[in-house]
Formats: C-alpha cells, sequence, structure tokens
C-alpha cells in the first residue's frame, strides 16, 4: 500500500514534469533543450534559433577582452599569455582575422615574456613556467607568420624545458614547482610543436604517466589522486606525441572517457560531478584522440585503413621492455602520421549532443560558460569552441576534411576550423609552424 508521503511526492513529481507536446519525441536532443527552457524561461519552439552560432556577439566579447589589455598589454596579470591564447584561439576557431596592429602588439608583448634563460612567464620579468610557456607557444603559432615564429627562441627554450626535467621523470611546472601530468604535457607539447624533442626530455616521462593512470581507467594529475578530464587529456596527448600511448591501458581509459557524457549532452571532468562546458574539449578531444588511434598505422588521407593493423595499434601493452620507448622519438613524424591518419571509425561521444549542450547551455551573448547560472569568461569560452570543432569534425575521416552533412548541428554558418588535437591549435596555423620549424636550423 502506498503511504500518504509517498504519493504526495509523486504528486509533486507530476507537477514537475514538463509538459511536451505529442509530436516531440522523448530523444536525448529534446531533454537537453527542456531541461534548458526550464532552466532559463525560454518559450517553446525557439530551439532553431538557439542552436545558431552567435559569431558576431563572440567576436565583439573577444576583441573587447583584448582591448582591456591595453595597447601594450600592460594591465595587471599574471596569466596574461593564457588570456592571449584563449582569445586569439578562439578567433582562429572562428576563422576571423585580427588587425596587424593588434598582432603585433600581441608578438612584442610575448617576446617581452619571454625569459632571458629561456621559457615564458605570466607578463615580462615574470618567472618562466609551463604553463604560460605553453600558452605563449600555442599564441605565437595562432598569429603565425615569420616575426610571430621567429620570436620563439628554440633553443632557450630547450634549455628551459631541461631544467624543468624531474628525477620522477616528470617535469615541474617551474623552478621549485610542483610536478604532475600537466607539466607533462606542456613541456612535451611545446617541445614537439617546436621540433626540439629529444631523448633525454622525453625519458621517464611515460613512466611518470603510466603511475598516473588510476583503477577507474582515466588519468590523475598526479600519482594517487582522482581520475580527471582535463589530465586525461594532458596524459594521452603526451603519451601519443612520445610514442607510448600503447603502454597505457587503452580500454579502461575509453570505458571511463565514455560515461563521462551526461544526459545533458554536455561532459563532466569525473564521476559524480556536474557537467561543464570547457570539458567539451578535454573529454572531447581525449575521445578524438582515441578515435584517431583507431585508424590504420601510417595510412594517409588517400590510402585505406586497415582494421586488423588499427587494433593492434590500441591494444593495451603494459609490459615493460616491450614498448618502442625513446629511440623513435626523435623522429619527428609521430604527431603528423597521427593527425594525418585516415580514420573510419565513428566518434566515441554523442556529438549532436555535445553540440546542443554548448550551443544552448554554455553560449551566452558573447562568449560561453560552464553552465546556466555561471558567467562567461574566456576560457570556457576557447574550451568550449574547441569542444564544438572538435564534436563538428568527429564524424570526418581525415582530420580536414569537411563535416559529414548531419553531423554539423545547426546552421552551416555554425562551421568552425578544424583542430590539431594534439595540441589544440588550428589545423592550418600548426601546419605553418610544423613546416618553418622542420626547416629550422638544428640546436
Ligand atoms: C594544458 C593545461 C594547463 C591543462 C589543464 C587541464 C585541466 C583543466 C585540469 C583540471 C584541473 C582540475 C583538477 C580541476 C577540477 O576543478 P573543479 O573541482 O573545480 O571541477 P570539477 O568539479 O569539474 O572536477
Ligand atoms: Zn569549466
Amino acid at each position: 500500500m502506498e503511504s500518504s508521503s509517498s504519493s504526495s511526492s509523486a504528486a509533486a513529481a507530476e507537477d514537475w514534469k514538463p509538459t511536451i507536446s505529442q509530436e516531440e519525441q522523448w530523444t536525448l536532443e529534446s531533454q537537453v533543450f527542456h531541461i534548458y527552457r526550464l532552466l532559463c524561461n525560454i518559450p517553446p519552439n525557439s530551439q532553431a534559433a538557439m542552436l545558431e552560432l552567435q559569431r558576431d556577439s563572440h567576436m565583439e566579447y573577444l576583441l573587447k577582452g583584448l582591448r582591456h589589455l591595453g595597447p601594450s598589454f600592460s594591465v595587471l596579470d599574471a596569466n596574461r599569455p593564457w588570456i592571449c591564447y584563449w582569445i586569439f584561439h578562439s578567433i582562429a576557431l572562428l576563422g576571423e582575422s585580427i588587425d596587424v596592429t593588434l598582432e603585433h602588439n600581441a608578438i612584442d608583448f610575448l617576446m617581452r615574456c619571454q625569459d632571458q634563460h629561456g621559457g615564458y612567464g605570466g607578463g615580462p620579468g615574470q618567472m618562466p613556467h609551463l604553463a604560460t610557456t605553453y600558452a605563449a607557444v600555442n599564441t605565437l603559432i595562432t598569429l603565425g607568420g615569420h616575426k610571430s615564429l621567429a620570436s620563439i627562441n628554440r633553443g632557450k627554450t630547450y634549455l628551459f624545458l631541461r631544467r624543468m626535467k624531474h628525477t620522477s621523470g616528470g617535469f615541474s611546472m617551474h623552478d621549485g614547482g610542483e610536478v604532475d601530468v600537466r607539466a607533462c604535457y606542456t613541456a612535451i607539447s611545446v617541445a614537439s610543436v617546436l621540433n626540439i624533442l629529444d631523448e633525454e626530455l622525453v625519458q621517464g616521462v611515460g613512466n611518470y604517466i603510466l603511475s598516473c593512470q588510476t583503477y577507474e581507467g582515466g588519468i590523475a594529475g598526479e600519482p594517487g589522486s582522482e581520475a580527471h578530464g582535463g589530465y586525461t587529456f594532458c596524459g594521452l596527448a603526451t603519451m601519443i606525441l612520445i610514442n607510448e600511448v600503447n603502454r597505457l591501458n587503452l580500454a579502461s581509459l575509453t570505458d571511463w572517457l565514455v560515461f563521462r557524457q551526461g544526459v545533458e549532452g554536455g561532459f563532466q571532468g569525473r564521476t559524480n560531478k556536474l557537467v561543464d562546458g570547457c570539458y567539451s574539449f578535454w573529454q572531447g578531444g581525449a575521445a578524438m584522440l582515441i578515435q584517431r588511434l583507431h585508424a590504420a598505422t601510417g595510412s594517409t588521407s588517400s590510402e585505406s585503413s586497415d582494421d586488423e593493423d588499427s587494433m593492434a595499434e590500441i591494444s593495451p601493452d603494459r609490459e615493460e621492455g616491450q614498448h618502442s620507448d625513446v629511440d623513435e622519438v626523435n623522429s619527428s613524424s609521430i604527431p603528423i602520421n597521427f593527425i594525418n591518419r585516415h580514420t573510419e571509425t565513428e566518434p566515441l561521444f554523442q556529438s549532436q549532443a555535445l553540440q546542443q549542450y554548448i550551443l544552448l547551455c554554455s553560449q551566452v551573448e558573447g562568449g560561453f560558460r560552464d553552465k546556466p547560472g555561471k558567467g562567461r569568461d574566456h576560457y570556457h569560452t576557447c574550451y568550449c569552441l574547441s569542444g564544438l570543432a572538435v564534436a563538428q569534425y568527429s564524424w570526418s575521416k581525415d582530420a580536414d576534411s569537411a563535416p559529414l552533412p548531419g553531423s554539423l548541428l545547426g546552421p552551416y554558418s555554425n562551421l568552425l576550423e578544424p583542430v590539431n588535437p594534439l595540441h589544440n591549435i588550428v589545423l592550418e596555423q600548426y601546419n605553418e609552424a610544423r613546416e618553418f620549424f622542420s626547416n629550422a636550423s638544428a640546436l
């Protein structure tokens, strides 16, 4: 028999139930929109307009952010290379260009952040740090052109990276700083893209990342911590860049990752936490990396894939001594071979649902946010747009081919530029930098 309290709570639940028309299908997508409509008091039948990427208002917000830094980027903030990266990368994803003066001001500012002994600080005269070094290098590559790329002192950057190398095999974020998976990723990403990656930098990194893969399958920031999307992206991308990805338990990593997408369509960073727009890239980008691991070894867009090879590529191989460790790392072809692979595999996540979460729940009038109720910021704008690009191209067989019909949610004007997910740099700018640095003189 039903108690009176349970019947009244059943009635309350009945009251709360969203009213959906008969014709409306109770799909994952309509659930997301319905929740959002309830939260934001949006009148019914306005979904189509809300699925549009508000390009103009995003550009306005991004340019306002640059103006706020001042002509010589002199605003007091210890994070200025990051602000530059978040804004310039967002503009590049939107396929927009910027005023030449602004571009030169940004390059000049980042040159002043470069330490005399290598690496970039959060502002001129500040201590060099791996996170701001990654942000500065990615920004300069995004700006592109000779002045920007040639402003990076590769020799000194290499010495800085060597100085950050830690006895554990990982890297410290700065002199005397914390050692974690973020540090490994930022160091290896910078070294790879600048074509200065060598055995000394790579030695021990794979063992360090392996020690951070948890019982859940995802990767934690440090040994013994909780698996998290941010660190899982960093650890996985690092392992690919050093050619040791098969040492990870990829089956359990994939399993953990695919369960991080919530019914809202967005991703959560870790088990039992709320979804957040920024994980659209950290988790979505990691899913894209795994999807590309399923491609046939060495195949390119013009070659066919081979299923057996592709499975061998991702099968876990955790036994010591069996991996082809550092000897192959001086081959700078690893990242480009990886990106140029032709994949026949479907995305590992619900791509339409992710696009819907980003456009309906994270997008605001100018910028993006974590979730409804939170404010916009440049970090979330950058990573929501990066995640949107990943989702839009998730059905594409080649990294740079146009999305298949139906895989793009909303109007065609929503389409962003494709990214290289290993570094989160727009593909065209990455290719320019790769060519520039492969022709650069040896250190
Ligand atoms: C390249 C680079 C520097 C990468 C950084 C990667 C990254 C985003 C790491 C996440 C850090 C972290 C533990 C956040 C948890 O915050 P929280 O507890 O507020 O959020 P949560 O509830 O969503 O876990
Ligand atoms: Zn976030």
